[in-house]
């Protein structure tokens, strides 16, 4: 099994996905930290020396890689991944994907807990720009996300919940 995990920053998909790689036994990999060592460098230090459409394009390179080297695995992928080229119809097409929905009021919290290591969200500091911003994103990310076959709402998202939710989506396919 492929079966990745999307939504947005704070949304638990490298949390959330560790869990289910261990309750499946298969390989967990999470796109970011697949970069971060690729690159010898972190997320916010790859933005700053490069610039978003630089780590776009290697964020859909190692996506493209990581598929072709590992049949079975769980991969946890960065809030944007679906968002640029044309990287949710590979997701689409080589595993399951779910969204993990999330209510913007809930990633406020944990995305202001650890704001500096998000490069595109460390600009808005204080909590009531960070909102409107999140809400914003999305606006417009929503299209791709929901175009995930799999979905689940981030309170109820738990490692049984979602291996309970596959087999139901397997059994009805
Ligand atoms: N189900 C959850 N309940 C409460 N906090 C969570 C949950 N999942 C993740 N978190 C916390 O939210 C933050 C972001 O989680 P993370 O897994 O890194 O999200 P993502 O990879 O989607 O950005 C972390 O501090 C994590 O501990
Ligand atoms: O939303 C985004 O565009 C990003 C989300 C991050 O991943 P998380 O969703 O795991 O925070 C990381 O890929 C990068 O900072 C860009
Ligand atoms: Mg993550």
């Amino acid at each position: 099994m492929r079966l990745y995990l999307i939504g947005m920053p704070g949304s638990g998909k490298t949390t959330l996905g560790r869990g289910l790689a261990a309750s499946y036994e298969v390989p967990f990999l999470d796109l970011d930290e697949e970069l971060v060592r690729q690159e010898g460098r972190s997320i916010p230090a790859i933005f700053e020396a490069e610039g978003e459409a630089y780590f776009r394009q290697r964020e859909a390179d190692v996506l493209r890689e990581v598929v072709a080297n590992h049949p079975q695995m769980v991969l946890a992928t960065g809030g944007g991944t679906p968002c640029f080229h044309d990287n949710v119809d590979v997701l689409l097409e080589t595993g399951l994907t779910l969204y993990l929905s999330v209510p913007v009021a809930t990633l406020v919290g944990r995305v202001l807990a650890a704001a500096k290591s998000r490069p595109l969200l460390a600009a808005f500091p204080d909590e009531a720009a960070l909102e409107a911003r999140l809400r914003e994103t999305l606006q417009i990310r929503k299209q791709f996300y929901d175009r995930a076959p799999l979905r689940c709402e981030g309170p109820t998202c738990t490692v049984a919940a979602v291996r309970q939710l596959l087999v139901r989506y397997q059994t009805s396919a």
